[in-house]
């Protein structure tokens, strides 16, 4: 199904034998993996050329097993691997390069066309997508609208089409096959990191992995009230269970053994019940549980979970330095620490990256890749492709305090608390119901650090002010009382019990609210759906503008995806910058402008340059945008 044979002494030729088109059927994957294989391991080779028999390189996945399961190695990792090689490879099309052909030859590091070749994404036509790489290494090679328009449509294009937007190195009216030898040879010599299509950098594979989970008793000594406290063992073992289900080894790390016997056992019933609904057995083989940090001195990357506090992630960094070997990866689990003060503890901060997961780590989908500074590609690389084999949707996203999700919710929660100060409870449902769920000490801890509330600070000079600007105290006053959210039974609302997730407006809250409005001769007001939908959605993308502006996201797709995938953003309104994009940039503006006028000590609803300038350029459509932003992170 496939031929080997070397060529000029150190080119390997595979040619495709699969008549009449060469589809990929498992026998030809086979064929494909063995032979590349051959050509990795053997010594003498140093360039690959694949190609096609009879005139036609390949018309993509062989529709005549359609109908039946998967058989052989499957075409994604397969694909993965031709491009991740150290070797170039490079695509002879002869005839077709269809379907998965043409993604087969998106992989190769270089691309030659006979003039008479066709290539094309046809997918569309039977229903289905590119479904082994070609969504994402076409955009990547020829940017997203002409990637679009060939998804779409299905249309074939000619060998001077292909070449002139980038998708073929070189056309020719002779045999390109040979022509392609030619080429491979003068290849042997050139760097492949920039031609790999969908990573200009090869991430190592991971095979081993440690998962720090260290509660917060640690980090003082035994304190009072451990049982509000939310254990960020919870991270550790979502992480933990990730890790396994996917054959990576793992050793979980506490801090002391009651805490470890306690982790084994909730890793063990999760993975167990996990298998058990997939059908699978549970791959505990893979687990270690230990204390002892000097356990970790062989693993590839520790990936650390322990409680959110920047000198106990300090700590430990550096202890992990001393026991780690040099070239092991350390990843930070945070929700909006500085990475790269992290890094600047260790040894080797080109190895430092962010995995910021979201809570159920097991469950939710969502992973923002924190790339610091110093963080290199190759460790960027690897923290990306973990992800990925852990099933995760990943974002990677620059080093800012809170990331791209949490830094926009900052804006989105101020301005659902400032109009719970001003209007009518019982409107703003989704901000205090995920407040509740998510803990109302962990804001409250971060308000505290950054010196907005505490003992030190006298909230009645001036009242309702920080730092120059407006400020909320009710968020306080309700963690003042104890109440914490759903772990605690009371918060926003009251539930039946600790933990319970029936939320009933509280009268307490209410007593609370008109207390504190008669104390600062606050009359309250009804405020309309719609103020209350633009003042909350358009503060929290206009802060994504900013996000933009920074460089701290790399489009605004991207943090779309993270605000569907991780935040629960309604799917069908596509996320909140599409959504802005949806109701028009020039009225969110509009809007903004208003809303800041009347609130003038509230920063966040000055509208963006960024949204200024987009509106300015006509409001072009979201994938445009990119077009107008300066500053754009290296990494990403
Ligand atoms: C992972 C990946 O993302 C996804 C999931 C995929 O890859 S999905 C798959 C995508 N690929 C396609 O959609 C390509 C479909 N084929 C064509 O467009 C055309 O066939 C052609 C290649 C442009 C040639 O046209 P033609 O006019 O010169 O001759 P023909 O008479 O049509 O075809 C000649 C012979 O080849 C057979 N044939 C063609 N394509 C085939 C294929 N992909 N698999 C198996 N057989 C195929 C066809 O049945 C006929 O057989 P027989 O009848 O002689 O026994």
């Amino acid at each position: 199904m496939a031929r080997y044979e070397l060529v000029k002494r150190s080119v390997a030729l595979i040619t495709l034998t699969n008549p009449p088109v060469n589809a990929l059927s498992s026998a030809v994957r086979h064929a494909i993996a063995k032979s590349m294989e051959c050509a990795l391991s053997d010594p003498k080779v140093t360039a690959v050329v694949i190609c096609g028999e009879n005139g036609s390189f390949c018309g993509g996945a062989d529709i005549r097993e359609f109908a039946g399961p998967l058989k052989g190695p499957p075409l994604v990792p397969l694909l993965d691997a031709i491009e991740a090689g150290e070797k170039p490879v490079v695509a002879a099309i002869e005839g077709v390069a269809l379907g998965g052909g043409f993604e087969l030859a998106l992989v190769c590091h270089y691309r030659i066309a006979h003039s008479k070749a066709r290539l094309g994404l046809p997918e569309v036509t039977l229903g289905i997508l590119p479904a082994a790489g070609g969504t994402q290494r076409l955009p990547r090679l020829i940017g997203i609208s002409a990637a679009l328009e060939l998804i779409t449509t299905g249309r074939h294009i000619s060998a001077q089409e292909a070449l002139k937007l980038g998708i073929v190195d070189q056309v020719t009216e002779q045999n390109a096959c040979e022509v392609a030898v030619e080429f491979a040879l003068r290849a042997v010599a050139k760097p492949l990191l920039s031609r790999r299509v969908s990573m200009p950098c090869k991430p190592r594979e991971i095979r081993s992995a440690a998962v720090m989970g260290i509660k917060r008793e640690c980090l003082h000594g035994h304190e009072q009230d451990l049982g509000m406290v939310p254990s960020l063992g919870t991270m550790g073992r979502g992480i933990a269970v990730c890790l396994a289900r996917v054959g990576i080894s793992v050793i979980a790390v506490e801090s002391e053994n009651k805490l470890l016997e306690t982790g084994r056992q909730m890793v063990i019933g999760m993975l167990e019940r996990d298998a058990k609904r997939r059908g699978v057995s549970a791959s505990l083989n893979l687990l270690k549980f230990t204390i002892s940090l000097q356990d970790l001195k062989d693993v590839n990357l520790v990936i650390e979970a322990v409680f959110e506090d920047m000198a106990l992630k300090k700590r430990v960094f550096q202890e992990l330095s001393k026991v780690c070997r040099p070239a092991t990866l350390f990843c930070t689990n945070t929700s909006g620490l500085d990475v790269d003060a992290l890094a600047g503890v260790t040894d080797r901060p080109h190895l430092v990256v962010g995995m910021h997961f979201f809570s159920p780590a097991h469950v939710m989908k969502l992973l923002e890749v924190v790339c610091g500074p110093r963080s290199s590609s190759e460790t960027i690389a690897t923290a990306m492709s973990l992800g990925k084999r852990m099933g995760k949707v990943r974002v990677a996203v620059g080093n800012c305090p809170g990331f791209v999700g949490n830094r926009m919710l900052k804006p989105y929660i101020d301005q659902a608390t400032f109009l719970l100060e001003e209007g009518d409870f019982g409107f703003a449902m989704g901000v205090f119901r995920m407040s509740d769920l998510a803990g109302l000490d962990v804001g409250w801890r971060v308000w505290k650090e950054s010196g907005l509330t505490g003992s030190d600070v006298d909230p009645e000079n001036p009242p309702r002010r920080r730092q120059g600007r407006r400020y909320c105290p009710i968020p306080d006053m309700v963690c003042e009382k104890g109440r914490f959210g759903q772990k605690t039974g009371r918060g926003w609302y009251m539930y039946d019990k600790r933990g319970g997730t029936n939320a009933k407006p509280d009268p307490l809250i209410q007593i609370l609210l008109e207390t504190y409005r008669s104390k600062y001769g606050i009359q309250p007001h009804n405020i309309s759906n719609q103020e209350i939908i633009e003042r909350c959605l358009f503060a929290l993308a206009n802060e994504g503008f900013r996000i933009l502006e920074d460089g701290i996201a790399a489009r605004p797709e991207d943090i779309d995806v993270i605000y569907l995938f991780g935040y629960g953003f309604p799917r069908h309104r596509g996320g909140p910058m599409f959504y802005a994009s949806m109701v028009g940039l020039e009225r969110v503006l509009e809007r903004l402008e208003h809303y800041h006028q009347a609130h003038p000590d509230v920063p966040h609803l000055k509208p963006s340059p960024l949204l200024k300038k987009l509106v300015a350029c006509g409001s072009p459509p979201v994938q445009k945008w990119r077009e107008h932003i300066k500053t754009m992170h290296s990494h990403l």
